[in-house]
């Protein structure tokens, strides 16, 4: 079974391009979803973030206080690394657990991170695809879908690598503009894996 990794900077539509994946049937390890759950479920990262962000990093029922640490985190690197320290080998565990449980007949599996070359995690896969959009694209579609600032969103777009970086490292783009279709680079790719396996 081969492990495809797939990222794109804030808004690019790595999530959207997923979505179309799973209809082909293909299985996806959404690791910023699973971070977020495991930041709830697991203690020892529980009180990590609370000795790292304050208590206020969880409402009184539990659930994760996400404006909280994101106005840490985006506003200070030291910060955002402490947090990235705390969650990824969590995530990456998470990650080696739901491959584990998945059937041999499945032929490929997508993992989508938004920090797949950031936190390294693309060695572990044996193809990457990066999406990519146009930055103002990505920052209307972000605006419109979190209700957030454009300020809010650059910042974390400031501590994502630039698309120029990250293509060096990725072996396919997905172009998520007005003019390709999406559906048909996602076929395409998925006849290629399947030929692959
Ligand atoms: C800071 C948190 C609480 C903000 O939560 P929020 O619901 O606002 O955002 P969400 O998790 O849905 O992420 C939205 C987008 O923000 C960007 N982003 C999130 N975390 C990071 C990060 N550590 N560094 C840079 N960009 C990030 C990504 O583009 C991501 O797709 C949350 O993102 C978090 O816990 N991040 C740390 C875990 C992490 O690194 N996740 C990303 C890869 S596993
Ligand atoms: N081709 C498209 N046409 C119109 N809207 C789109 C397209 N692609 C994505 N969107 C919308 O743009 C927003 C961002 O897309 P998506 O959530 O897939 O991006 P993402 O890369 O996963 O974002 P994030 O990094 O924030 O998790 C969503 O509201 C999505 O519905």
């Amino acid at each position: 079974m081969l492990k495809i990794g797939i990222t794109g900077g804030i808004g690019s539509g790595k999530t959207t391009v997923c979505k179309v994946f799973e209809t082909l049937g293909i299985p996806v390890f959404y690791a910023d979803t699973v971070a977020k759950q495991i930041m709830i479920t697991d203690e020892i990262l529980v009180k990590g973030v609370k000795d790292a962000f304050g208590k206020e990093s969880y409402t009184n029922n539990g659930a994760l206080n996400n404006k909280h640490i994101a106005a840490i985190v985006f506003n200070d690197a030291n910060k955002l690394a402490k947090l990235n320290e705390l969650v990824h080998p969590a995530v990456f565990r998470a990650f080696d657990n739901w491959v584990k449980d998945i059937p041999a007949s499945v032929p490929f599996i997508l993992k989508e991170a938004a920090l797949l070359f950031e936190s390294g995690s693309y060695r572990m896969c044996d193809k990457n695809i990066l999406v990519i959009a146009p930055e103002e694209i990505r920052l209307q579609r972000v605006i419109q879908r979190d209700g957030v600032t454009a300020e809010q969103v650059k910042a974390r777009m400031d501590k994502q690598m630039s698309d120029e970086e990250k293509i060096k490292l990725a072996d396919y783009t997905i172009y998520n503009n007005e003019t390709d279709s999406l559906i048909i680079q996602v076929i395409r790719l998925n006849q290629m894996f399947l030929n692959m396996h």
